[in-house]
């Protein structure tokens, strides 16, 4: 058998374990598709004390020396948090040959040009099948499988804990803050939270689809980011009273000029796909010229979900890169009018002039037409609708 694959890990906390137990528990199935073992050398963490490795012979360090220094090293797992000092660990780790993967979306959505651009110099590679949407394989099926095809826009729920959030919300009536406790001792949550709930985390995720799928970052001023905190259990009871569920959703399209991203909480009415999106889950649609439309769902967050993502970009880890599946100048508008619903007492005003009302469905909501750029004058009492308008019950009184 030829010699094993060096690893490093970075962090020990939900991701780093599942890692470590997944390389341990499935070392047989690894050793046959790569033809080698898969050995962990070395963690490193912040706290040294907390942490305490069942197999003795691997270096557990708070000192990136103590890693970076390690003679036989293949690849360097990146799954701490924050920016720094992720990114200057993986540039030293690909400076002197090391493959990378990291599940750190924030560092990655902030570096991810200039970290491909020093692998492609140094002839290694980076995963990052983790950083979007846990345990589906998006960034894969986007980069090898849909080659051929020109991916028009691309719409999902990229954030677990928001899912989950709202689904405990609604489903069991929990409140905000408990719904978040629970997400956090699940493992589901960053570090720091308000990246979940104000909508950074999945605005990061879909400036990293959009270099796959477009070769560009949307602009990052110009983007709508809106989390999901400001939602009330009062409105996720009257809208679901309408036949409709809050879901955050990131969509990303490409038109002459730009790349348009927006990441805002949305009505779905049953007949959308991302209606029966729960929990923890995640869901992407992808409209492309040449096969249609496709859905992934799968686990958004997690431990497990997570380290499959990583092992994933293991075993791919001498595949050649790919470009962006979308090169070329792209012909498509900008994006069409859209359905709004307009909620709340005053909620007519501001609207914006071109904005159409086409029904009143109950004592303050109306379903309103619209073009979606006209952000400025939107507010978060008008929430975007996504699916079939006819199926949006009225009632009869409201409050
Ligand atoms: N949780 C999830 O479901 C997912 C998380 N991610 C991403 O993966 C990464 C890790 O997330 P998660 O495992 O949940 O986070 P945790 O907070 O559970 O764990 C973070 C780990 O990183 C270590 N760490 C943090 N900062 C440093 C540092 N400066 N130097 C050395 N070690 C450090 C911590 O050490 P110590 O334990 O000593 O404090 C801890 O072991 C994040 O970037 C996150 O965004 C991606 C996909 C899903
Ligand atoms: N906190 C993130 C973890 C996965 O990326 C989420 O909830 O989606």
């Amino acid at each position: 058998m030829k010699e094993a694959l060096h690893v490093a890990l970075l962090g020990y906390g939900t991701v780093g374990k599942g890692v470590y137990e997944t390389i341990k528990q499935h070392q047989g199935r690894l050793q046959k598709l790569l033809g080698k073992e898969v050995k962990v050398v070395a963690v490193l963490v912040k706290n040294i004390s907390k942490h305490k490795l069942s197999d003795r012979s691997v270096i557990l360090t708070d000192q990136y020396k103590d890693i970076i220094n390690i003679q036989k090293l293949d690849v360097v797992i990146d799954a701490i948090v924050g920016i720094e000092p992720a990114y200057s660990f993986l540039q030293q780790a690909i400076n002197r040959g090391c493959h990378v993967i990291t599940a750190n979306k924030e560092m990655f959505a902030h570096h991810s040009k200039d970290l491909h651009a020093l692998a492609k110099e140094k002839g290694v590679t980076v995963g990052f099948e983790a950083t979007v949407a846990g345990g589906i394989p998006i960034i894969q099926t986007l980069k090898r499988l849909l080659n051929a095809n020109k991916v028009q826009k691309i719409e999902g729920i990229l954030n677990g804990t928001s899912n989950f959030i709202l689904t405990k919300m609604r489903e069991e009536k929990l409140l905000f803050t408990d719904a978040l406790s629970l997400a956090q001792d699940l493992g589901y949550a960053e570090a720091d939270p308000t990246n979940d709930i104000d909508g950074h985390d999945a605005f990061f995720k879909a400036v990293i689809l959009s270099e796959v799928l477009f070769g560009e970052q949307p602009d990052w001023g110009k983007a709508v980011r809106v989390g999901i905190s400001t939602i009330k259990s009062e409105d996720i009871a009257y809208f679901q009273s309408l036949g409709l569920r809050f879901k955050h959703v990131a969509s990303l399209q490409r038109t002459n000029k730009t790349v348009v991203c927006t990441v805002r909480p949305v009505l779905v009415s049953e007949a959308h796909p991302l209606y029966q999106v729960e929990d923890v889950q995640n869901a992407i649609n992808i409209e492309a010229d040449i096969v249609g439309n496709i859905s992934l769902q799968g686990p958004g967050a997690g431990m497990f979900p997570t380290a499959s993502a990583i092992i994933e970009d293991i075993i791919h880890i001498d595949d050649k890169e790919y470009g962006p599946c979308f090169e070329e100048e792209s012909s498509i508008s900008e994006s069409a009018e859209q359905l709004w619903i307009a909620y709340g007492e005053n909620a007519l005003l501001g609207l914006p002039e071109s904005a159409e009302v086409i029904k009143k469905i109950a004592d303050y909501t109306w379903l309103v037409k619209g073009d979606s750029n006209d952000n400025a004058k939107f507010d978060i009492r008008y929430y975007q609708l996504l699916g079939n308008a006819d199926s949006v019950k009225a009632v009869e009184k409201v409050h």
